[in-house]
C-alpha cells in the first residue's frame, strides 16, 4: 500500500520555550576580565566586590558653618551663646588641629571634623559679631555630622556577584576607591543578512531588489542587548560556500553568530543549505510570526539562524537572539525584561503556536494596557508600537482585562 505524506505533516515544529532552552543550552558565561568603571555600565560583575575601608573614611561636616561642642552651647538660659573663633577648617587633606572648649571652627562642608567638636551649625543659623559668632542655644551632639564609616565599614559586601551594573554602582565603586570591576567580557555578536536582492539603505534599487533592513534591525537591536556587534555584507542565495566561510571566520571570533533569512522551504535556502546538519539543525517553532528557524555551532560557537522577513527577525531577535546574549554576558534569568500587562481588547489566539503582537502601552487606573497596533507581519507595526505581547497557544480568544508577558522593545 502506497501511503501518501503532505510535507507539512513530516515536520514537527519546537514549542518557542524549547527552542529557547535549546539555544540557551549553546551557551557559556563569557570569560571574567577587569574592565576599569567607565567601561563597565551594561556588565555583570562577576565576583562580589567589598570595601577597602570605612566610608566616610573620616568623620566631616554635613554644612558649611561652625564647628562646636554642643555642651557649650547649652545652659545659657536661653540668650544665645557668643565664642570666640578658632582656624578656619576647609576641605583639604590633612586634618585639623583639635577644637578649644568654648571656642567655634568655621567648617566647610566635607572638611574633617576637629577632635572635640560633636556639631555643626550651618552659618544661616548664626550672626557674625566682633568678638566671634552667635550661635543658638540648643544644638544636639551630632547634629550635621556625617560620621566615619556611616554608609560602609571594611569587608562591607558593596555589590554582589551577578549585579548588572549601572552608573551608580560605579559611583559606589569609585567612593569606595576601587578602579576596576571585575565583569563578565561584553558578548561579540556577528550579524550576517541574506538574499540576492538586498540592496543597502542609501543605494539605488533596481526592480525585484529589495532595500536590507534586517543588518540595522538586528545589529542595533543586539547592541541594545548589551553586545559588540560585527555586521557582515549579505551573502547572495546561490553562495553557500560563501556563506560557511564567513560564518566560519565570525564563529572564531565572536561569542555569538546571527544570519537572517535562507532558511525556510524554497530551493535558494543558502543558510540552511550552508549549514544544515554541519553542527546546526533547522525546523519550524511554534511561533508566529517568525516560524523557520535554524540553531545550532560552527566550531563551537553557537549559532542562530533567523528567518528573513523583517517582522520575524525582529520577533525572532527578542524571543531568541536577547536571551543568549544575556545568559552570554552571565545576566540571570531574573532579568528576562519580561513584565505582565492587561490587554484593552480581547485578541485571537492561534491554536498550535505562540502569537507574537505588536501593542501600545497605556498606563490607565494604575494598570499598564496593551492594546493591539497593527499586523504583526510588517515591521512598521511593531514601530508603532512600544512592546510585544505573548499568547499562548489556544482555541479560544485572550480576553480583554486579562493579564499577559510582555517585554518593550
Ligand atoms: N513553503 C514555505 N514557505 C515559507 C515558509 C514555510 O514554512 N513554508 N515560511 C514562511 C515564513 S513564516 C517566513 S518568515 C519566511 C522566511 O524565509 P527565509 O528565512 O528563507 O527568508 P528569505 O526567503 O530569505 O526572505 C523572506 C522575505 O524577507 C525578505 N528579506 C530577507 N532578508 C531581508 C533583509 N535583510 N531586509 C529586508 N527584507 C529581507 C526577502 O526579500 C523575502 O521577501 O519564509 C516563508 N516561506
Ligand atoms: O515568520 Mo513568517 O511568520 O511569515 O513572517
Amino acid at each position: 500500500m502506497t501511503m501518501t505524506l503532505r510535507r507539512a505533516d513530516a515536520i514537527t515544529s519546537v514549542s518557542l520555550d524549547d527552542h529557547v532552552a535549546a539555544a540557551l543550552s549553546l551557551v557559556q558565561q563569557t570569560e571574567v576580565c577587569s574592565v576599569p568603571l567607565a567601561e563597565a555600565t551594561g556588565l555583570v560583575l562577576a565576583d562580589d566586590l567589598t570595601a577597602p575601608g570605612f566610608l566616610p573614611a573620616f568623620d566631616n561636616a554635613a554644612m558649611d558653618g561652625y564647628a562646636v561642642h554642643h555642651a557649650d552651647l547649652a545652659g545659657t538660659g536661653g540668650v544665645p551663646v557668643h565664642l570666640p573663633l578658632a582656624d578656619e577648617i576647609a576641605a583639604c587633606s590633612t586634618l585639623p588641629p583639635p577644637l578649644r572648649r568654648g571656642t567655634a571652627a568655621p567648617i566647610m562642608t566635607g572638611a574633617p571634623l576637629p577632635q572635640g567638636a560633636t556639631a555643626v551649625v550651618p552659618i544661616e543659623h548664626t550672626l557674625d559679631t566682633t568678638a566671634g559668632v552667635e550661635l543658638p542655644v540648643v544644638v544636639p551632639a551630632g547634629q550635621h555630622v556625617r560620621r566615619r564609616g556611616q554608609e560602609h565599614l571594611p569587608g562591607d559586601v558593596l555589590l554582589g556577584r551577578g549585579r548588572l551594573l549601572r552608573p551608580v554602582d560605579l559611583a559606589v565603586l569609585a567612593a569606595a576607591g576601587i578602579s576596576t570591576a571585575p565583569v563578565h567580557r561584553r558578548p561579540r555578536v556577528a550579524v550576517l543578512g541574506t538574499g540576492t536582492e538586498l540592496v543597502a539603505p542609501g543605494e539605488r534599487r533596481v526592480d525585484g531588489a529589495v532595500h536590507d533592513a534586517n543588518t540595522t534591525l538586528l545589529a542595533t537591536l543586539v547592541r541594545t542587548y548589551g553586545a559588540d556587534v560585527t555586521t557582515l555584507p549579505p551573502t547572495a542565495d546561490d553562495r553557500p560556500d560563501v556563506l560557511r566561510h564567513l560564518v566560519e571566520r565570525a564563529a572564531a571570533t565572536h561569542d555569538l553568530v546571527v544570519t537572517a533569512g535562507g532558511v525556510s522551504a524554497g530551493t535558494h535556502e543558502v543558510v540552511r543549505l550552508a549549514l544544515d546538519r554541519r553542527g546546526s539543525h533547522f525546523h519550524p517553532v511554534a511561533i508566529s510570526p517568525g516560524a523557520p528557524q535554524g540553531l545550532g555551532t560552527v566550531a563551537g560557537t553557537p549559532l542562530l539562524a533567523l528567518p528573513g522577513n523583517p517582522s520575524a527577525a525582529l520577533v525572532s531577535c527578542a524571543m531568541f537572539v536577547r536571551p543568549v546574549v544575556l545568559a552570554l554576558a552571565g545576566r540571570g534569568a531574573a532579568e528576562s525584561g519580561w513584565t505582565s500587562v492587561t490587554l484593552a481588547q480581547s485578541l485571537d489566539r492561534r491554536p498550535d503556536r505562540t502569537r507574537i503582537l505588536p501593542v501600545l502601552l497605556e498606563e490607565r487606573g494604575g494598570r499598564t494596557l496593551a492594546l493591539e497596533c497593527g499586523s504583526a507581519h510588517r515591521l512598521e507595526s511593531f514601530a508603532a508600537g512600544e512592546a510585544i505581547v505573548r499568547l499562548e497557544p489556544g482555541d479560544h480568544p485572550v480576553r480583554a482585562g486579562s493579564r499577559v508577558p510582555a517585554l518593550r522593545l
